[in-house]
Parts: C-alpha cells; structure tokens; sequence
C-alpha cells in the first residue's frame, strides 16, 4: 500500500538537543493515525519537518514519495493545523475562505461554508471572537477545503470541552471517510486515539517506541501472569515491555512473535491504553494514568 509519509533515521536537532532521533517510520495511506507521546517527545517536530517548516539533520522525510521541504506540489496536498490552531483572529471565518482560495488551487470553499453552515458557527463573526471549540472547527474546515491528501493536525482537540471534541472527531472522521483524505494527529487523549485512530506511533524521547496497524499491535501484545519472572526467555515472547513483580508473582506486558503456550503463565487480553502507557514509562516507575485521561 502506498505511503503517504515516510521517514528513515529521521533527526531534528536544537543545538546539542535532539527533538527527534532515529526515526524510522511508514504511514500507509487512507489511515487516521494518531501520534502519541509526553510533552516534548517530538510530535510536533514530527509535524513539523512533515509539513516542511523546518529541515531534518540527519535522515530523510517524504511525504505523498518526495521531502516536503521548498516542496509546493507536495505542499498543496498537505493540510496542517499547528497547536492551539492560530488563525487571523480579526478575520472572519467568510473572509478566511476568500482568502484561502486565493491560494490553493484545488479549493472547495463550498465544502467548508456547508461544514460551518451545519455546525452552526457564524461566518461572520470575527474568528478570535468565536470559542475555542468553534475556532478548531475553523481551522479544520479551511484545512479540508484544500481537499488534501494528507492533513496532518497538532493536538487538534486539546483545548475543547468533551462534547466539542467529539463533535470535532466526528467531523473529522465523516470528511475521512467523504475523501480519503489520510490523517496524522497528535493527542495526549487516549480514550479518542481508540476511537478514532485505525493506526499508532508513540514517540518516547525523541524516539519512536512502537508504530503500527492498531489492530496488529493490540494482538500482539498480551498481559502475562505467572510465578515471579527470573528473566529467563519466554517462548513467543519477543519483548517484555513492562513488569511489576511481587515475591512470588509477576505480572508482564509483552510483546509476542507466536503463541505463548508455557502453562506457568496465563495470558490476558490488553486494551489498547495498556500498550501505550507501557511503552511510556521509564523502567519500573508508576504511570500517572490520570495525565493521559485515563482511570487508573
Ligand atoms: N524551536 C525550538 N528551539 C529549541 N528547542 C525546541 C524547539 N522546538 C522544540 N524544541 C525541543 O524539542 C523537543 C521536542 O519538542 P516538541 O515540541 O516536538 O515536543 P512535543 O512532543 O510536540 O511536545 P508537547 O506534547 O508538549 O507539544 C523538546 O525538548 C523541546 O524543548
């Protein structure tokens, strides 16, 4: 299948500080994949190599099979909607889509008056005057409007109350699925990665920990319980990910590469949470669920 964003050993560096290192990625076309990590992990840097606002140092990124950067063909096809969606905030929504067809060539201005028409935002209205969760709908809609290929979005949901967000999503997923339009968005919301996103890379450090189809990675993760683990090797299990142990009992995450069919262990099913939040956690610390909107 084709991918719609590339990268090999990807790097972004800020002085002696690498933002990103080693990245190592493919998205295939026609996903909406989410893009998961703390604070300062590097999904923005991700994006923002992705979209060719800044250069890599190392590595290469191509995006729709080029690299993005001084690249207008691929840039037309990209739709990007940064944090905290910054928009002109004297301007109207109205007047953001004049302005937007004047610069894209393939502009459905249509499409984004009918979205805000059926979200019931006033076109009108100067857009820093509207609320956060009507300004993110801007932005989304005027990044459809471009009808991309690829729209790549920062935390588009952060600032919007639960039911804006859903709203949001929602919108989101019935324009995916009008388009075909592929989607990468970052997101520290769990609960909305599993019910939006088909795909996932978490990204840990700079690095990226784990990527791939959702449900491939559900499966091959499993929750195994048995006597307390001596670190011997377990058959089909290619990684232990995450460990608590007690005296006599340890209960591991694991990634497997076959069935795990010794009868010390019983094995457990995990959601998709479980694996993200293992691969987030430096060695035995505890995660603090609540920060990734999450019961613990
Ligand atoms: N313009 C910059 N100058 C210097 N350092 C930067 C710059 N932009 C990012 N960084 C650093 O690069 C690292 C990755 O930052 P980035 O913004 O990509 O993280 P993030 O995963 O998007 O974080 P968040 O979830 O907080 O938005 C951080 O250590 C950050 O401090």
């Amino acid at each position: 299948m084709e991918a719609v964003l590339e990268t090999d050993q990807l790097g972004k560096r800020y002085g002696r500080q690498w933002a990103l290192r080693d990245c190592t990625l493919r998205l295939p076309a026609g996903r909406i994949a989410a893009l998961v990590g703390p604070n300062g992990a590097g999904k923005s840097t991700l994006l923002h190599l992705a979209v060719g606002l800044s250069r890599p140092d190392a590595g290469v990124v191509r995006v729709l099979g080029e690299p993005p950067h001084h690249n207008p063909a691929v840039l037309a096809q990209v739709g990007f909607v940064a944090q905290d969606t910054p928009l002109y905030r004297d301007f109207t929504a109205t007047e953001l889509i004049t302005m937007g067809g004047r610069l894209n060539r393939r502009w459905d201005a249509t499409l984004a008056r009918t979205r805000l028409a059926d979200l019931g935002i006033p076109p009108g209205k100067p857009v820093g005057k509207l609320s956060g969760g009507q300004r993110a709908q801007v932005a989304l809609a005027l990044a459809l409007a471009k009808r991309p290929r690829l729209l790549l979005l920062d935390e588009p949901v952060a600032s919007l109350d639960p039911l804006a967000r859903r709203e949001f999503l929602q919108t989101l997923m019935g324009s995916v699925a009008d388009t075909g339009t592929s989607v990468l968005l970052s997101s520290h919301l769990l609960a909305d990665v599993e019910r939006v996103c088909d795909h996932l890379i978490v990204l840990h450090a700079a690095q990226v920990r784990l990527g791939g189809a959702v449900d491939d990675l559900v499966t091959a993760h499993r929750r195994l319980v048995g006597p307390r683990h001596d670190g011997a090797p377990i058959p089909g299990v290619a990684e232990i990910v995450r460990g608590s142990h007690t005296d006599r009992q340890s209960t591991l995450l694991v990634r497997t590469d076959g069935p795990v069919t010794d009868p010390l262990w019983t094995e457990h099913d995990v959601a998709l949470e479980d694996v993200i939040l293992a691969y987030l956690v430096d060695g035995e610390t505890q995660t603090n669920h609540a920060a990734w909107g999450v019961p613990a």
